[in-house]
């Protein structure tokens, strides 16, 4: 627990009106009217005009340790997710070896807990080794220390409806959920981009809306039949936000995300050949990208994820067909938020709260805190909070990034926002918009 005493002057809970926020002991001790409250032995941070979130959550992030340490360790890309305002992620499971064992899954757990960035939630695998053949041992991954309620072979589709239907039902014993990657591995072979338009002019494989929206069909109906819980990952087509809104309207429990990239990056991206824009699920069309964006300013898209997909510069610097799918997320994510949805009205700040904080914490069932829980925040909470400077506009630079890989799409792009400051437990762990070097727990 942190020693240290913060006073936050002047900032704007949620967007709304200026006060005072005193952290100390690990907890917020005090909220004054601005400019009261006592800063004797206490750090300063000027706030006036800055809006205070709670920590972010991402249930969707790759940290690529165990195997691939030369793209991302957990350490690198924790301190990268703490540098985007987060205080929780979610570790995805493909890595090497894969994380479909509770021996697995606390490795990455205890990883995260010695680098001290942000909480990590492992994600569990659902078949071993991502094969799709045999479901792997979810209550043993869900009792472990790492208390996994999220289950992914994200990278892979869980195509076999019989193994879907049983991973759903298997879960529903810890009230975990299936984090699906929707794509049909039929519909999707050789596939380099979104099929359309542009694949057919710059002569790559598409990779066609469909393959993604009849998983989430199938799913969501199976999702019903079984009675479980259903997430959507990284969904990217204005049918898939048709299918996803059906389901709701029957009362299906279906949650679904959608990435930072595809609320604003389009397939038109490929014409440059730069394989910084390849990704799967691929960038789409403008038309897809509005309905993203209406679905989740309606509530239909619950959540953003980051996907936060690192990759070395030798699986990246290549000719596209050979390059890797995948792009970094973390420090954008709040900015591509702030630019799409909130500087242009579809999204208050407390409904970013919502989407980037207290629904991805539900969804993935993990304890972030009350105001993390979509509350106001409150005397006597744990101090998960994040401090964004909405004024500031800073040019995005690869190579100066805290993640350990420089694909990011956004290189050379003006993006508005700034993370100036975030706290776990009333710790600093970001400062001044970097990371605070020493970790003291
Ligand atoms: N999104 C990607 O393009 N790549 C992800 C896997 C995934 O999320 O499907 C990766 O692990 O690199
Ligand atoms: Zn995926
Ligand atoms: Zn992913």
């Amino acid at each position: 627990m942190s020693t240290e005493t913060y006073v936050l002057r002047a900032a704007r809970p949620l967007g709304g009106d200026p006060v005072d926020v005193v952290l100390r002991g690990g907890v917020v001790a005090e909220i004054t009217a601005p400019g009261v409250a006592d800063a004797a032995d206490a750090t300063v941070v000027e706030a006036a005009d800055h809006v205070l979130l709670p920590g972010l959550v991402d249930l969707h992030t790759h940290l690529r340790e165990p195997g691939r340490e030369d793209a991302e360790t957990v350490a690198s890309g924790t301190r990268a997710a703490a540098a985007g305002g987060f205080t929780a992620v979610h570790a995805m499971a493909n890595t090497s070896p894969v994380a479909d064992t509770a021996g697995v899954v606390e490795q990455v757990y205890r990883l995260g807990e010695q680098a001290g960035w942000v909480d990590v939630h492992p994600v569990g695998a659902v078949t071993v080794g991502l094969a799709g053949e045999r479901l792997a041992e979810l209550g043993a991954m869900a009792d472990s220390a790492a208390r996994v309620r999220v289950f992914s072979d994200d990278g892979k589709c869980v195509s076999d409806p019989v193994l879907m239907r049983r991973a759903l039902e298997y879960v529903k014993a810890f009230d975990g959920v299936v984090a699906q990657h929707a794509q049909e591995p039929r519909l999707t072979e050789g596939a380099q981009m979104n099929e359309g338009v542009v694949s057919a002019e710059v002569g790559l494989t598409g990779w066609p809306a469909v393959a993604e929206e009849a998983i989430i069909a199938r799913d969501v109906l199976l999702a019903e039949h079984v009675g479980s819980r259903l997430h959507v990952c990284h969904l990217s087509t204005a049918g898939s936000v048709e299918i996803v809104r059906w389901a709701k309207s029957r009362g299906i429990d279906v949650t679904a995300e959608v990435t930072p990239h595809h609320l604003v990056l389009t397939d038109e991206l490929a014409r440059t050949y730069d394989p910084a824009f390849k990704v799967n699920p691929p960038l789409r069309t403008a038309a897809d990208v509005e309905a993203v964006r209406e679905g989740l300013a309606d509530g239909t898209i619950d959540i953003v994820a980051t996907d936060h997909a690192p990759h070395t510069r030798e699986d990246k610097d290549c000719e596209w067909g050979a390059a890797a799918f995948g792009m970094t997320g973390l420090e954008t994510a709040l900015s591509v938020v702030q630019q799409t949805m909130v500087d242009t009205g579809r999204l208050s700040w407390s409904d970013v709260a919502r989407v980037l904080s207290s629904a991805p914490a539900r969804i993935g069932r993990v304890d972030a805190g009350p105001h993390a829980q979509g509350r106001p925040v409150a005397v006597g909470e744990p101090a998960n909070l994040t401090l964004v400077d909405p004024a500031a506009v800073r040019s995005v630079d690869g190579t100066r990034q805290v993640t350990a890989s420089g694909n990011t799409p956004f290189a050379g792009v003006e993006l508005p926002g700034r993370v100036v400051a975030t706290f776990l437990r009333g710790r600093a762990t970001v400062l001044d918009g970097a990371p605070v070097g020493e970790v003291v727990r």
